[in-house]
């Protein structure tokens, strides 16, 4: 059965350009049409009596959202997320496609484990889910893992997130070794030696809070030689969560010599800064942590010069028994998915830094290439992987309504704009509220 979606705005993500009105035509989840006015009685009589037409008119479609960086929890860790809650979550956000760190129990560092979770995914999964499988046994930045197997596994990059790969050495094989497969290699750039106990960002606040700091060079130092050892090798570097104005220019520095690297930032930290913390919120301690103005207009001006190539949500669910106690002893990490789009829309397209086709290539586009996804564009023949947005309807954040397990996000209470109101995967809906028709899959 086909569905025509009659009357949107159609953002088609290539080129970045503005909506347009059209119609699209789904069938076998392809797009098979997109055009100005498509009339059901003209299509082939079988065709059309199959046909189910949704009226979007008013409603904008983009592509599918793409989210390179989740934290799932499943293998090990279902009180925080499950595979089936985590992609739940996706859905709602506007994610048709969405890739899963290994930071699990056991660590996905094996094929065994990634198989496990592609077919979880494909059991209870609601929208494509690509494993991303961990660079070194365990994660301890000493061993690297079987590539060759997890590569085999469906492993669409390797990463050690969570923590940095210390020895230079080992990180030095490891990208040349990626190149091989010619996916990226993640880098959770943090030089512990730096970060230590840190709690929160360096600086003022921090001291008067009686917590102690993580220095923006803790991050910038381990940006800076990966870098270098990207530009050694000549592999595939993606730099996780940036959070610091130093960061952003050693990678412009890095682009404008060919290095081949590319980098996320989260939408946490394109509109918080650490006064976020105050009060001791522990659903604001976060890895990266939250960090100034200025590396927040850093980070605006990185990602409007492409030096920052897509938004990424790190969503990292904890237990609410996990964050309700004393700051110091809280998790780092925060939820992003059910609120990325309308956070990135009022700090990047609501305060003129982006226009809404440049923000849908950060959150779409960009990632789909970035993993080599057959999504992020709406043409002929790409699978009907596709978001259907009210873009200026308000609503207000309570976390209790999310369907990830996670509560632990930072913008409860916040009145924000841009409503997603359906998400289809593959020509099918994995979310739906259309109006008073409330229905979710
Ligand atoms: N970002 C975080 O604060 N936490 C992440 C780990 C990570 O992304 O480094 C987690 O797994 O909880
Ligand atoms: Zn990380
Ligand atoms: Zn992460």
């Amino acid at each position: 059965m086909g569905i025509l979606l009659k009357g949107g705005i159609i953002y088609t993500g290539e080129p970045v350009s503005d909506g347009t009105q059209m119609d699209i035509l789904i069938e076998d989840g392809m797009i098979k049409d997109q055009q100005r006015n498509i009339n059901p009685e003209e299509l082939g009589k079988s065709e059309s009596e199959q046909l189910e037409i949704i009226d979007v008119s008013g409603l904008t479609i983009v592509p599918g959202l793409v989210d390179m960086h989740v934290h799932l929890r499943e293998p090990g860790f279902e009180y925080k997320e499950t595979i089936a809650t985590g992609t739940k979550s996706a859905a709602r956000g506007g994610f048709t496609s969405i890739a899963c760190m290994p930071n699990t129990k056991p660590t996905a560092d094996n094929s065994g484990t990634i198989e496990f979770i592609k077919q979880r995914a494909k059991e209870q999964g609601l929208v494509h889910t690509y494993p991303i499988a961990a660079l070194t046994v365990d994660r301890v930045g000493k061993e690297i893992v079987e590539m060759d197997d997890l590569y085999s596994a469906g492993a669409v990059a390797f990463s050690d997130d969570g923590s940095w790969v210390h020895d230079s050495g080992v990180m030095r094989t490891a990208l040349e070794y990626s190149q091989l497969f010619n996916v990226p290699v993640i880098s959770h750039c943090e030089d512990e030696g730096l970060s230590d106990s840190g709690q929160v960002n360096e600086g003022y606040l921090a001291s008067v809070m009686g917590l102690s700091g993580i220095p923006n060079e803790s991050e910038s130092i381990a940006v800076a030689r990966d870098v270098m050892l990207s530009e050694l090798t000549g592999a595939h570097l993606h730099i996780a969560h940036i959070s610091t104005a130093q960061s952003v220019d050693i990678i412009r520095k890095a682009k404008d010599r060919g290095v081949p690297v590319t980098a996320e930032v989260t939408p946490h930290h394109l509109i918080l800064t650490d006064s976020t913390i105050q009060n001791y919120n522990t659903m604001a301690k976060v890895n990266p942590p939250l960090r100034t103005e200025e590396d927040v207009k850093a980070l605006r001006q990185g990602i409007k010069e492409g030096v920052i190539d897509c938004i990424a949500t790190d969503h990292a669910p904890h237990s609410t028994d996990e964050k309700n106690v004393e700051f110091d002893n809280a998790p780092f990490g925060l939820v992003g998915l059910e609120t990325a789009f309308s956070v990135s829309k009022k700090a990047l397209v609501d305060s003129g830094v982006l226009s809404l086709s440049e923000l849908i290539e950060k959150m779409s586009t960009n990632p789909a290439k970035l993993l080599k996804l057959p999504s992020g564009k709406l043409v002929h023949e790409a699978p009907a992987d596709l978001t259907i947005l009210s873009l200026d309807e308000k609503y207000t954040v309570n976390p209790g309504d999310f369907a990830s397990l996670g509560k632990n996000s930072p913008f409860a209470g916040w009145e924000l704009e841009g409503k997603i109101v359906a998400t289809m995967v593959s020509g099918e809906f994995s979310y739906r509220q259309f109006g008073s028709d409330d229905h979710v899959v």
